[in-house]
């Protein structure tokens, strides 16, 4: 049982976003539906106390599991030390490389789940099965005209296919969190739209994004220094009035992805 774990070691959590997932079915379910075949490695981010760790290693061929907390790695240490299939990477998450892996499989500290997941999109792999604070993953899946289609949801949707797949009651946790939590089904695949410069789009979608209540119009030519086009009042009657005339949250992600194109051909001379 989770809860004897955590009771023989002393460990509380509460703190740092440690909330330890003590529903066994919950744990289970999470496992299942990362479908791991025997010659992945597997990626965990913050591991804890090893409860999601040792179901993912019957499966895997190893997992890679980083963890913050000295306690918490002398637990991992303990219970799974000389194991093979395990390598600890004791580290705050923000300042390691992540290593080659497979698949992702974590129940994520929270308040840097943002920062994980841009880095995550942009890294190579087949599958993430990862727990969110439940708003945070509705922010992930949203639909253009809704109130949670925001920069997450179109950076997303450019990098994967993303689906709710659990929703999380408070009390599968110990402590119980404040907040619902939910499982989101991340698979990443080639963008299903034409990009001419990645980098350049995601700063576009970034910008415009940062002013969510005004229209598009007003906000590139705010951000023209930004998207380097310092004749951007001459050049933006050249883009769709349709589209000029749409707030951000109204912007599918295809249509984000056909402007930043234009401005990029116009900034770049081709
Ligand atoms: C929500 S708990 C999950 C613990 C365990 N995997 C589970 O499912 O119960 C998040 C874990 O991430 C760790 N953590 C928090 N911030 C971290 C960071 N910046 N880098 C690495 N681990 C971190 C915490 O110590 C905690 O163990």
């Amino acid at each position: 049982m989770v809860r004897d774990i955590l009771r023989k070691y002393g460990i509380r959590g509460g703190n740092h976003d440690q909330h330890f997932l003590v529903d066994e079915h919950m744990l289970d379910r999470i496992v299942n539906a990362a479908d791991i075949q025997p010659d992945e490695v597997i990626l965990e981010i913050g591991a804890g106390i090893g409860n999601l760790t040792e179901r993912l290693m019957v499966h895997a061929k190893k997992v890679i599991a980083i963890e913050r907390d000295p306690a918490l790695v002398d637990v991992l240490m303990n219970r799974f030390g000389g194991t093979e299939k395990l390598e600890i990477i004791h580290a705050d998450v923000l300042d390691v490389d992540f290593p080659k892996f497979d698949k992702v499989v974590s129940n994520l500290p929270y308040s840097i789940s943002s920062e994980i997941t841009f880095r995550l999109l942009k890294h190579e792999f087949s599958l993430g099965i990862l727990m969110y604070q439940y708003e945070f993953a509705e922010r992930m899946v949203a639909r253009a005209n809704s109130g949670d289609y925001s920069r997450l949801s179109v950076n997303t949707h450019y990098f994967a296919d993303a689906s709710i797949i659990m929703k999380v009651p408070r009390g599968a946790f110990s402590p119980p969190p404040e907040v619902l939590s939910a499982v989101v089904k991340l698979v990443p695949r080639p963008s299903t739209f034409k990009v001419l410069d990645e980098k350049y789009f995601l700063e576009f979608v970034t910008a415009v994004f940062g002013q969510r209540r005004k229209k598009m119009r007003n906000s590139i030519i705010r951000n023209k220094q930004l998207l380097g086009i310092p004749d951007m009042r001459e050049f933006i009657n050249e883009l769709p009035e349709e589209m000029l005339g749409k707030r951000p949250e109204n912007l599918e992600p295809a249509e984000f992805a056909y402007l930043a194109n234009l401005l990029y051909r116009h900034k770049q001379g081709i």
